[in-house]
């Protein structure tokens, strides 16, 4: 009967590989596994709990809000502000950061940006979404911390995690030493070790895009696109295309079975669409760590400046070969110093 690691004994046991390490970020992640949960339990019980549906209210960017995305936001605050190990919290639901004024929170040393609900558009279809989340130690020692704390790059990153609410639910996470997937067993009420040390192939099989907004694409992304498209056996082309519309659920298939998800600039989104503080960087940190790649088709997604809470960025993410192909059309077809013009027309500026 092979013994069963519960997410609360891991974190324990993966202590002893921080030596300074006083169990400050060891209670943060067990209080981020708690919201986790009642928010599964909410997801799972959606159509029954007058949960589905618009909230009636948009957040900073312009989106409306399902109920889901804010009761998930108020979860994950209210357990990180009682855990009391997280000073602020950035998430996409706020305009502005939320600083925990809890007695226990105000001097806590870490930050945590987050995603309380990815693949909104998915809530009322009963299509896989998730949580994405990114850990920050804070910068300044005295006071209160300030948005020099908080716009920090990806590479400063201590943690980042998702949370996968599909046909079972799973918390993946990585401290900078290697990803390691845990399964909820709703038995016991525990994420549960269920897959140790994941490794992200080297090449895979499968493109995921939204192919709907092709004709405003990049030249070198359509070029990708085409070239995932040919008939060659010798490199297992013609390759699938799955796109479920939540990253979440794209990234942990192209974990697992090896593939790549772009979400590039388009005409309507000229920055891209996906946010580099709760999205790209804690989603790029977990693909690297698994041995993949995370680029915005020119520069690594973790060395990219961050200048505002909810900037965007394109993204082009997963098994370390297909992004490097990627890569190479969007360096040949697209050289950054020229402007997309979305009639197609390349203009050197
Ligand atoms: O509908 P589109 O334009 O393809 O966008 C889908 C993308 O937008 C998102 O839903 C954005 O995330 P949120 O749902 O958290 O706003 C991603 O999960 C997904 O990959
Ligand atoms: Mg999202
Ligand atoms: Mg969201």
């Amino acid at each position: 009967m092979k013994a069963v690691k519960t997410l609360g004994q891991f974190i324990i046991e993966k202590q002893a590989d921080f030596p300074y390490a006083k169990g400050e970020l060891s209670r943060l992640l067990r209080d981020i596994g708690i919201a986790a949960k009642i928010v599964n339990r909410e997801v799972n019980k959606a159509g029954l709990a007058d949960i589905l549906g618009e909230a009636g209210t948009t957040n900073v960017q312009g989106e409306c809000q399902k109920k889901l995305d804010v009761y998930a936001n108020e979860q994950f605050i209210t357990a990180l502000n009682s855990g009391g190990e997280c000073c602020i919290v950035v998430s996409e639901e706020n305009d502005e950061y939320i600083y925990l004024d809890s007695e226990i929170s105000k001097n806590a040393k870490y930050i945590v940006a987050i995603d309380p609900l990815d693949g909104s558009s998915n809530i009322d279809v009963n299509v896989g979404v998730g949580t994405i989340f990114s850990i920050f130690r804070r910068k300044t020692t005295e006071g209160k911390a300030t948005m020099e704390d908080v716009l920090q790059k990806g590479t400063e990153q201590v943690a980042a995690g998702y949370v996968i609410y599909g046909s079972s639910t799973m918390l993946v996470y990585t401290t900078g030493k290697g990803v390691n997937g845990f399964t909820l067993d709703p038995s016991i009420g525990e994420f549960c070790l269920s897959h140790p040390d994941m490794r992200v192939p080297k090449d895979g099989v499968i493109y995921s895009i939204n192919e709907g907004y092709y004709a405003h694409f990049p030249d070198g992304v359509k070029k990708y696109i085409k070239y995932c498209q040919v008939e060659d056996a010798k490199t297992s082309r013609p390759y699938t295309s799955r796109y479920t519309g939540s990253m979440v659920a794209d990234l942990h298939r192209n974990m697992i079975k090896g593939g790549i998800f772009i979400y590039p600039v388009t005409a309507s989104a000229p920055n891209g669409k996906l946010r580099l503080v709760y999205e790209c960087n804690p989603m790029a940190f977990i693909i690297e760590q698994a041995g993949g790649k995370a680029s915005n088709g020119y520069d690594r997604i973790l060395e990219l400046d961050v200048t505002d809470l909810h900037q965007r960025s394109a993204i082009f993410i997963g098994s370390e070969h297909m992004v490097a192909k990627a890569e190479e059309m969007m360096a040949c077809f697209s050289p950054q110093k020229t402007k997309v013009t979305f009639e197609g027309v390349l203009s050197i500026q």
